[in-house]
């Protein structure tokens, strides 16, 4: 075994060498070419292709691959091994194998489809389905140019050839940083499937806690731009996550895959630009603050909580037949008489309306009508029998022309908006009275606040709707492809919205029901968004293995969610083995910290940070329910920390080291060591949605999960398996 490894490794230290020469080389060659600078179209694309190699050689140089998968197809006469990386390289001379495969290519997919076994494996190629033999399958990690670790995960000469989990457990091992990375070298086969789909399709992803959503479809991305080069431009896809801290946290996958320029945003910022509304600061925190700060006092979600029939289609429909109605009545009553004895007939501008311009959007048909109105004015104008006429009716029509354009209605998505609630006293009777699917409460509510100039993000998806049945997706470009993340919390509305400004419905929609803790907006079941597109335009997955915690955390995180929130969707652990889940009261305080007579909770964190000091984790949290407790802790604890950052709904950058932090604001982030604070029956309530909440932040933890609690656990956490444990461990060294 020993032996084999010796001779495998110096097998592909001897690769390395070479392949690292014939980089070197070829980069010389490269910039020893002086770069074009004239002016002729064909150097200059020569000349960009060129500057491309040197800056993809000068990357590749320091890790020019991570895998090797030996391949026979069956036309084929021998075995090749193929060396994958994120960068694909060809060789000087034409030859049959590249130097470095893109891990995107075709072939490449084998190296993450093949699930072992004896049997053929396959993969789509351009010219059809190749068939063939899988003999090994290596990872490789290269650091700095220098061979670190080899690890077969597939040796078809083994007596045991089965694809072996030993390298992404491994990985999934290291300690993180403060930011998301790739995952090239371990894309699981379940991952790539998704990774790899069709451009045109609503895709929906359930996939539970660190299953890897997040990372897979910035992955999807980079894989879309490889596959579909000609159709689909870095500059028109879009990625939309909760928080702009979140947008920061995953800021370094896409360039590490070599993708730059695309756009991330949230959809309360996008929307706004869009509209062209500036919306205030202080919505998300004080929405968060109203759901989230009162334990236990919960308002019950129904269909007519406020962001629930916001986001439904019930609304989408009501203003789109309100739209329809104000557009068949827009035409002012009356003839158009500029001046005594001249008229335009309403017959005639109604048929400008109705039928010359019936394709274009109601405010773009005004805009016509009113132009030809215009023109019709210069025309009778010249019909003036004197000067002094032209001056006069020159002046009456200019006048009266203002004044019939007033009398249309005001194409203006809030003006309109609040017309539908009657929350605007409008000269128009439309409509007569609020449409009636609108329930009373939402009614009440939505005038009192729109009275008052209040905007909330729910009223986004509607005027954005409105915004496009007057004008059409004109002056908005369309995107080739948009990515949802956390994509419980959207509504069936948002993403019907959005269609609208995609080609073909290229979509990635991902998240996790069980994380729904906004589900006052959110939606309760992907059928909810599934129906939106026909069936031949989406496509459902579920990720089930989760990779981000241990099985101890995992465990214990199933445990919560089947007791708390009676849900199947549970995870399956890699087999990655840590340290138990440690449930400790504040009562059981460590000696030194009783003595100092410091209040239990603050101790029980202070011991609880200390103790975890030891294990050289860089990134740690400390969770605490609501916002003011965590600032409150956060006061406690920021002089006795380095490197403590308080994360509330305002931050835009995520920082690591040890944060404190909400436990709703977690959500998409991960720390190598989660201290719960207040994980006890008076933070946390026995209702389905605190089980989400405690669920949201014990699967944020890597390695290490603490509970600390004042008084009684939660009903649905019960210390019955072995991945819990209660009290403190034993001091380090005894
Ligand atoms: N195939 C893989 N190989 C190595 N690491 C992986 C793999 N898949 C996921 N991970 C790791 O698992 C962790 C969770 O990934 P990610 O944040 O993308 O999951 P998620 O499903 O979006 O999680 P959540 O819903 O809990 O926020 C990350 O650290 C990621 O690097």
């Amino acid at each position: 075994m020993e032996d084999n490894f010796q001779s495998a490794y110096q097998e592909e230290e001897d690769r390395l060498n070479r392949a690292l020469t014939e980089i070197d080389s070829t980069l010389e060659r490269l910039r020893s070419t002086p770069v074009y600078t004239g002016h002729d179209y064909t150097e200059q694309v020569l000349e960009d292709s060129r500057e491309q190699r040197r800056k993809d050689l000068a990357k590749l140089r320091q890790e020019p691959y991570f895998g090797r998968l030996d391949f026979q197809g069956n036309d084929e006469e021998d075995r090749k091994a193929l060396y994958i990386g994120k960068i694909g390289v060809d060789r000087e001379q034409v030859s049959d194998r590249p130097l470095v495969i893109d891990w995107r290519a075709p072939v490449a997919s084998l190296f993450y489809s093949f699930t072992g076994g004896t049997e053929a494996a396959s993969y789509e190629a351009p010219e059809g389905l190749i068939e063939g033999l899988v003999y090994l399958k290596r990872n490789v990690v290269i650091r700095k140019q220098i061979l670190e670790r080899v690890a077969d995960t597939y040796n078809r000469d083994s007596d045991a050839p089965a694809v072996s989990d030993e390298f992404l457990v491994y990985r999934l091992g290291e300690n993180k940083d403060n930011r998301l990375r790739d995952i090239v070298s371990t894309i699981q086969e379940e991952q790539d499937k998704i990774i790899r789909a069709a451009k045109n399709t609503a895709l929906i992803i359930q996939g539970v806690a660190g299953s890897g959503k997040t990372t897979v479809a910035l992955h999807r991305l980079a894989f879309l731009l490889y596959q579909y080069k000609e159709q689909v431009s870095a500059e028109k896809m879009i990625i939309f996550a909760p928080n702009r801290m979140f947008l920061d946290y995953i800021s370094d996958v896409l360039p590490e895959l070599g993708v730059g320029n695309i756009a991330q945003s949230t959809f309360p910022d996008w929307a706004a630009e869009v509209l062209g509304v500036t919306l205030p600061e202080q919505d998300a925190s004080e929405v968060m603050s109203r759901w989230f700060e009162a334990a236990g006092a919960m308002p019950v979600i129904t269909e007519e909580t406020p962001g629930r029939f916001k986001g439904s289609t019930v609304l989408m429909s009501v203003i789109e037949s309100s739209v329809k109605l104000l557009e068949t009545s827009a035409v002012p009553e009356g003839d158009f008489s500029p001046w005594e004895g001249a008229v335009l007939p309403r017959e005639m501008i109604l048929r400008w309306h109705n039928e010359e311009y019936a394709p274009y959007p109601p405010a773009k048909r005004k805009e016509r009508v009113m132009a030809r109105l215009h023109r019709w004015i210069e025309m009778e104008l010249k019909k003036s029998p004197s000067a002094a006429a032209l001056k006069d009716r020159k002046k009456k029509g200019a006048a009266r022309e203002k004044a019939y354009s007033a009398k249309w209605p005001k194409y203006e998505p809030l003006a309109i908006y609040k017309q539908i609630f009657r929350a605007a006293k409008t000269p128009e009777d439309w409509p007569a009275a609020a449409p009636d699917e609108i329930p009373p409460a939402v009614l009440k509510e939505t005038v009192k606040e729109l009275k008052k100039g209040i905007l909330r993000e729910e009223d986004l998806p509607p005027l954005l709707y409105i915004h496009y049945l007057l004008n059409g997706n004109e002056g908005t470009e369309r995107f080739d492809h948009i990515v949802i993340d956390e994509a419980q919390d959207f509504s069936p509305f948002q993403i019907a919205v959005l269609d609208l400004y995609v080609k073909g419905h290229s979509f990635t929609i991902l998240g996790d029901l069980s994380q729904g803790i906004h589900a006052y907006k959110g939606v309760h079941e992907w059928t909810e968004m599934q129906t939106l597109f026909a069936a031949e335009y989406t496509a459902y997955h579920a990720l089930t293995r989760s990779y981000r915690s241990t099985m101890e955390i995992i465990e214990f995180a199933n445990g919560i969610l089947s007791a708390g929130v009676g849900s199947e969707l549970l995870a399956v652990p890699v087999f990655r083995s840590g340290n138990p889940v440690r449930l400790i009261a504040y009562e059981d305080v460590q000696p030194e910290a009783a003595a100092a007579g410091t209040d239990k909770r603050l101790s029980a964190v202070k011991s609880a940070l200390t103790m975890l000091s030891g294990r050289e984790y860089r990134t740690v949290a400390v969770l605490t329910r609501s916002l003011r407790e965590a600032s409150l802790l956060y006061a406690e604890l920021a002089g006795h920390y380095e490197d403590i950052h308080l994360i509330d709904g305002s931050i835009t950058e995520y920082r690591g080291g040890l944060s404190v932090l909400p436990v709703y604001l977690s959500k998409g982030l991960e720390f190598d060591a989660v201290i719960l604070a207040d994980a006890d029956s008076d933070h946390y309530g026995a209702a389905a949605w605190d089980a989400k909440l405690m669920y949201v932040g014990c699967t944020r933890a890597l390695h290490e999960l603490w509970l600390l609690r004042g008084g009684e656990l939660p009903p649905y956490i019960q210390l019955q398996g072995e991945e819990a444990v209660s009290g403190w461990p034993e001091p380090e060294g005894n």
